[in-house]
């Protein structure tokens, strides 16, 4: 997604995973909205997502929209299905009913824990487009592939799959997201040259495989121990689009920091 003048507009979002219960989200949207208003957060400039259990989205729907909060939400997970005899499901359209902008696919978590393989994100990934959806679709490589150098290819293998059979129109709709195995959870940030290297990598590929002008306005987010601390020179990189945050989403003060990475750069208040 682009501004009025083309450039891409970042994103922050926060990966709950499997934290916070209904009644505490509502207490940390209300919070880290308070936050942002104070510190007179233009949402047009950064934007800022939180993405809640399932369990949480119908009470964060009713206090966004019902405080007109320009905080956007979304899901970790949908379905491939559309709807029926699939126990624990939740499908794409219950999810855009929800209000809900965006949702994960591939996720790291989910692959490694769910055995959801390429072909599984790919279904997933066009069943979210298909109801209105915006994918947040996740790649990245463990800790052997690269010590083996074999990251960019590993990379582009999973985006390869994940775009598998989309129109280009779908695709410039899509949020891309870079998250190396080995940087989730552990407090290992990629360097902000590491995050550079393979974004721009996933940026030339579609610029090749779809088209340059695709390429110019898909947002590709680097997610990984993400902290109010390394935003800044992770987003100095030119083509990282922002951030997935896991840990540092849950607290209020660390994750507005890091939406606000542009006036704490500038030297503004904290
Ligand atoms: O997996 C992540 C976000 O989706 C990253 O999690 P952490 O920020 O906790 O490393």
């Amino acid at each position: 997604m682009a501004d009025s003048t083309g450039a891409r507009t970042p994103l922050m979002a926060g990966n709950w995973k499997m934290n916070i219960n209904h009644v505490e989200a509502v207490h940390l949207v209300q919070k880290l909205s308070w936050t942002l208003q104070d510190k007179k957060h233009d949402f047009e400039r950064v934007e800022v997502a939180v993405l809640p259990p399932f369990t949480d989205l119908r009470s964060v729907q009713t206090l966004v929209d019902g405080d007109r909060m320009k905080i956007r939400y979304g899901a970790q997970d949908v379905s491939k299905y559309d709807a029926g005899a699939y126990t624990g499901e939740i499908s794409a359209a219950m999810l855009a009913k929800l209000g809900c902008t965006y949702v994960l696919t591939g996720h790291s978590e989910r692959r490694q824990y769910h055995h959801e393989d390429d072909a599984l994100v790919n279904a997933k990934t066009v069943k979210a487009l298909e109801a209105g959806l915006t994918p947040i679709v996740c790649v990245g490589e463990g800790l052997e592939i690269r010590k083996a150098d074999g990251h960019v290819d590993h990379c582009l293998g999973q985006l390869d799959a994940a775009l598998a059979g989309l129109k280009p129109d779908d695709v410039r709709k899509l949020v891309i997201a870079y998250e190396p195995v080995w940087a989730i959870g552990t407090g290992e940030v990629a360097t902000p040259e590491d995050a550079q290297e393979v974004i721009a990598a996933i940026r030339s590929r579609i610029e090749e495989t779809i088209s340059p002008s695709v390429a110019d306005s898909v947002r590709i987010l680097y997610g990984g121990s993400v902290k109010m601390a390394s935003a800044g020179g992770i987003m100095a990189q030119p083509d990282v689009d922002g951030c997935l945050v896991g840990g540092a989403s849950l607290q209020v003060d660390e994750f507005a920091g890091i939406c606000r990475y542009l006036d704490l750069q500038l030297g503004y208040s904290s």
